[in-house]
């Protein structure tokens, strides 16, 4: 009994400590922040509206089945029980949510949608990053072609340019590049995945001694230079023209040069890079994939690419589809944020509610003020530095 009584105590501490602080990589947004956000958001809605694109809207809370193909390191998901003991989450991606709709109502294909919501990643402690992020983003699904990737890099830069953001680089990359370089290597296959596991580490001793055997074949060159095949463009590209002749990354290579031609020509007075060293950024891409950047900022703007096979994780038919999302919460972090304006207070009595609507929709930058006396009301401009407009002036 007694025992009892204490740990009902201490749960009621505990649930008073915490009542006032917030889990671990959330935040509150206010004022000009926060506004800001909300006028981005806009911005990109109406470009996403503007080129046709339809809106999608799907829950927050998931079952935690429809994220099964991410990788489980980068999107460890919040996740808990349904009544029926089913795992929910709080949905880590857009685009799976919007991979399931498709497969689950028979809507019509070709279909471009967009949204705007937010992803839930649970990061590590200390990290610095939030595990709340806004997405506005855009997936274009039943077209194979390079257009369709064309269209979303063309959405990503023209929403940086309606946004002010100059200067952006966009890094270029192949979820399928790294396999089709490795199938034409002559080693046996245990040796391969091992060549791909230390590549991607970066673990230089152990890369190597895996490709030491073909010292002095046709795919030395390649093969010493490959940890280090990111940035310039056309200096990858070279090194990469060095393989002997193989017909997917022909294709592959053919691919990305007709994409930065596209992309010099659109938006010349931005840059595009190339990585051909690094997994996917998404574990569902199978084609080209896109991130933007500015300045010296690791965090991307945006980010997005090919998934043909995604559906299939859900159906048997197979789709082409290719998206991109922007981090608005990244977008706000190089927005110049307005410096607060001075507020007009319209200071009333009971009886005049309509006099002060009217003023209100006359005076610029002006609000209602509450305030139950013209004394408090005073106070209140003083404190505020807003002006008081008095309708009360005169009156008793
Ligand atoms: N969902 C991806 C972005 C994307 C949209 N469509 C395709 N990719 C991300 O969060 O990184």
């Amino acid at each position: 009994m007694r025992s009892k009584t204490v740990n009902t105590q201490k749960s009621k501490e505990v649930a008073e400590v915490k009542n006032k602080n917030l889990p671990n990589g959330t935040r509150d947004e206010f004022g000009s922040q926060a506004e800001v956000k909300e006028q981005l958001q806009i911005k990109l809605l109406d470009l996403f509206k503007n080129r046709g694109f339809r809106k999608l809207t799907t829950p927050v809370v998931e079952y935690s089945d429809v994220f099964k193909p991410l990788s489980a390191d980068n999107y460890r998901p919040y996740q808990f029980l349904d009544e029926q003991g089913e795992t929910l989450v709080l949905r880590p991606d857009l685009t799976l949510p919007v991979a399931r709709v498709m497969s689950t109502t028979g809507i019509e294909l070709p279909v471009k949608w967009y949204y705007n919501g937010d992803v839930f990643r649970v990061k590590k402690r200390l990290s610095g990053s939030y595990n709340q992020i806004t997405q506005a983003g855009i997936e274009i699904i039943g077209y194979k072609g390079l257009k369709a990737d064309w269209e979303c890099l063309q959405v990503a830069l023209s929403g940086c340019r309606q946004l002010n953001l100059a200067d952006v680089t966009v890094e270029l990359s192949q979820a399928k590049f790294v396999e089709a370089v490795i199938r034409q290597l002559p080693l046996p296959d245990p040796t391969k995945a091992s060549l791909k596991q230390a590549l991607f580490d970066k673990d230089l001793s152990r890369y190597q001694s895996l490709w030491a055997p073909l010292t002095g074949t046709a795919f030395e060159k390649f093969l010493s230079e490959w940890p280090w095949l990111f940035g310039d463009f056309n200096q990858v590209i070279k090194i990469v023209e060095t393989l002997p002749r193989a017909v997917e990354v022909e294709k592959i290579v053919k691919s990305l040069i007709a994409t930065k031609s596209f992309l010099n020509q659109q938006f010349p007075e931005d840059h595009v890079t190339l990585d051909l060293s690094v997994p996917s950024p998404q574990s569902y891409y199978t084609g080209m994939a896109f991130r933007g950047f500015t300045g010296k900022s690791a965090d991307y703007l945006f980010s997005g690419g090919r998934y043909d096979d995604l559906l299939t994780n859900f159906q048997k038919v197979k789709v082409s589809a290719v998206g991109v999302a922007f981090d608005v919460d990244a977008l706000v972090e190089r927005a110049e944020l307005p410096v607060d304006q001075r507020q007009t207070l319209i200071y009333f009595d009971d009886d005049q509610w309509e006099l002060a609507e009217s003023k209100l929709a006359e005076v610029q930058n002006a609000t209602l003020c509450l305030s139950q006396s013209r004394q408090a009301a005073k106070q209140l401009a003083d404190s505020t530095g807003s002006r008081l407009l008095d309708l009360t002036k005169g009156r008793q």
